[in-house]
């Protein structure tokens, strides 16, 4: 039976292709001279040059056997390891027209095979190019600054130890991640962050590896280098990604495989009807696989590479694969369609009560909040001057708010479900439901004190992203652990098709789960932790760059940046790798089937049909290869409508 590692005829497989050859696969002088001789043979035994001292069945022997060798090397050791191969099919069609004495056609055969090898072999090479491209885009040597003199030394970055400092000159690559201690400059971030716009940095202000210094030299202290730096977990989720086999490969190795038994069965049958050997060999020529077998995780890699150019980081074929055939995009509301940087637009005291009060006993139970809401009102009571009491028992709710014990009682902060749980009901006169804005109500000792009203900024791209996914065909749902009347305003400001509120983190996991399980394909995007499970449990989860870790560690797909643009970027990219692999599919199949029927039906000879093998699977290779991003650092996306330079997208092992 055929194999998982079964690969195609002459192919370099790219998930070895490079590495057995030593590193780099352009033309060698030894297959460029393999190639030129059997040329010169099959010349020689059509011409009849060599005639009166070599016959030119002696020629063409030679011819096969020096020309051939790589073949009937790779068949051999198909055969010891029981593998039916496309090489093995192929040695023996050269070997049969050899018999018959049709020398020409096997030499013919020969070099088409040897050229295919070698122009298959660069356009892999090229596509492990672009992931390598990514790792060499750090430069190789730093200047560090000697202690007491003051003068540079250019050393190699690996020999960088946290701590050193180096001089990053105008124009130069920063080598790792690490702390401004001197200068000024812009630095272009926009590889690792996503963020398209340069951002300024001064003394204090962190730098990360991959991005490049513009205009003023830097004096920075080393934080991280190497494959601990920003960069370095980008590259190696990249690269961890290539290895990883999506089902999508599984299934094009076990195609190639089957098109081999097909050809050779039909080969028999074509032999065994016709009696004509002429027939046989071309039925076996014909068919090609590597158009399947190479052309899918070229595509693969292609999409993967392209992505992280993009600013997506893909972890792997798998979700790659998924997010091409996505239908349905469940999207949180705080911090994904919106920019997640609330502010204090106004607080509604009640009777009785001031705004300060509110504020106070509001900040006083978020003190220590992570919650974007709460950091908020911290914020704004901090910039009022105003010093919170001290609490002791501190609760935290998810997807509710918070509740502390302070001297005077409880002080319950959250939203209207909390308030209704504890039995306060604020007057409808409160309630606001706006599209951008939060509401939290603030209650002391079971005494509604007031409500903040905090507004949040939806992210300029939002709309149009959502436009281009519903242009796709692609359903959204709006998933917000905020009220239904603000998701509500969100969804219809942005056209989202359905809208959920009023979800706790399980009620996410849930909703997610179900849709699954209808057998909808879901990407989920978010950035909460409140998002987490939803992320796992989703067919393809992706993160917000500036998400929390947990999320970044859920998700599948991580967005450098925060740009919902992206995203769909991301998608649309998906779908033309997924289009592409099964193009590639079925023009194998059809151009097989229909070769082999005209093989055998005697209208097409070998060397038709070995140019027939050749130049289709040429055809679907190169079909996989315009996946491929071309030239380093070209970037389709970056607009603007990423607010935040300050968020490093890929920290701790988040991605
Ligand atoms: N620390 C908190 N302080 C005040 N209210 C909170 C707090 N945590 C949660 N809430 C309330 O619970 C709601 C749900 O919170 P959750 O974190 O689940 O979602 P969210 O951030 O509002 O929105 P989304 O789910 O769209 O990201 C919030 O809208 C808020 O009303
Ligand atoms: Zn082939």
């Amino acid at each position: 039976m055929p194999t998982e590692e079964e690969r195609c005829c002459h192919l370099i497989a790219p998930d070895q292709g490079p590495d057995r050859e030593g590193g780099e696969h352009v033309l060698t002088w030894q297959e460029l001279s393999r190639i030129l001789f059997v040329a010169l043979c099959a010349l020689g035994v059509w011409l009849h040059f060599s005639q009166p001292w070599l016959a030119p069945g002696v020629l063409g022997v030679i011819g096969l056997l020096v020309g051939g060798w790589p073949i009937y090397k790779e068949a051999g050791e198909n055969l010891l390891a029981r593998r039916m191969t496309m090489e093995l099919s192929m040695v023996i069609a050269i070997a049969a027209a050899a018999a018959i004495g049709q020398f020409l056609t096997a030499l013919v055969i020969t070099l088409f095979v040897l050229v295919a090898e070698v122009l298959e072999g660069m356009t892999v090479y090229r596509g492990r190019r672009a992931l390598v491209d990514l790792l060499e885009f750090l430069p190789r040597s730093a200047f560090v600054i000697q202690q007491g003199h003051g003068g540079t030394q250019e050393v190699p970055i690996t020999t960088l130890r946290t701590g050193d400092v180096l001089l990053v000159y105008p124009g130069a690559k920063i080598p790792v991640d690490g702390t401004v201690l001197g200068g000024q400059s812009a630095v272009d971030q926009s590889r690792i962050t996503g963020e398209s716009l340069s951002i300024e940095k001064t003394p204090g202000a962190l730098v990360y590896a991959g991005s490049i210094n513009q205009l003023g030299a830097l004096e920075i202290r080393v934080d991280q280098v190497g494959r601990d730096t920003s960069y370095g977990k980008i590259v190696e989720v990249v690269e961890q990604a290539e290895r990883s086999r999506a089902p999508v490969q599984g299934l094009a190795d076990r195609m190639a495989g089957y098109l081999v038994y097909f050809a050779l069965s039909a080969a028999i049958l074509t032999y065994l009807f016709t009696r004509d050997l002429q027939s046989t060999i071309a039925v076996i020529i014909v068919a090609g696989a590597c158009g399947i077998a190479a052309g899918t995780p070229l595509a693969i890699l292609g999409g993967i590479a392209q992505a992280a150019r993009l600013g997506a980081i893909i972890k792997g074929g798998t979700p790659l694969e998924t997010l091409g055939h996505v239908d349905t995009v469940a999207i949180d509301k705080t911090g994904t369609v919106t920019i997640g940087q609330p502010s204090i637009e106004r607080i509604l005291p009640m009777a009785g009560a001031t705004a300060e009060k509110v504020l106070l006993a509001a900040a006083t139970a978020e003190w220590h909040s992570e919650h974007p809401l709460g950091q908020a009102i911290v914020a704004h009571a901090r910039a009022l001057g105003l010093v919170p009491a001290e609490s002791t028992a501190f609760h935290y709710l998810p997807g509710l708010g918070i509740q502390v014990t302070v001297e005077e009682g409880d002080i319950l902060v959250g939203n209207l479900t909390l308030m209704r749980s504890h039995g306060i009901v604020p007057p409808p006169e409160m309630i606001i439901t706006a599209a951008a804005t939060s509401e939290v109500f603030v209650a002391r000792s079971g005494n509604l004190l007031g409500a903040v009203v905090i507004v949040d900024t939806i992210r300029p791209e939002a709309r149009q992203a959502m436009d281009t996914l519903r242009s796709l065909g692609i359903r959204t749902t709006l998933l917000s652990g905020d009220s239904a009347a603000v998701a509500d305003a969100v969804g219809h400001q942005l056209r989202i098709d359905t809208v959920q509120a009023n979800l706790l983190p399980e009620d996410k996991l849930a909703v997610i789960t179900k849709m699954v399980a209808q057998g909808q394909v879901v990407a989920m995007v978010g950035d909460g932790v409140n998002d987490a499970p939803a992320l796992t449990k989703a067919s393809v989860g992706i993160a917000m760059g500036s998400g929390t870790d947990v999320a970044r560690e859920s998700a599948s797909i991580v967005l450098l940046g925060n740009d919902l643009a992206r995203f769909v970027d991301t998608v649309v990219l998906a779908r033309r790798v997924r289009r592409t692999i099964w193009q590639n599919f079925a023009g194998t199949i059809l151009v097989d089937a229909a070769g082999i029927l005209l093989a055998a039906l005697g209208f097409i000879d070998p060397l038709m049909a070995a140019f027939i093998h050749v130049s289709s699977e040429m055809l679907f290779i190169l079909n996989s290869a315009r996946l491929l991003p071309f030239g380093v650092g070209q970037r389709t996306a970056g607009l603007p409508g990423n607010a935040r330079g300050d968020i490093p997208s890929v920290q701790g092992k988040a991605v």
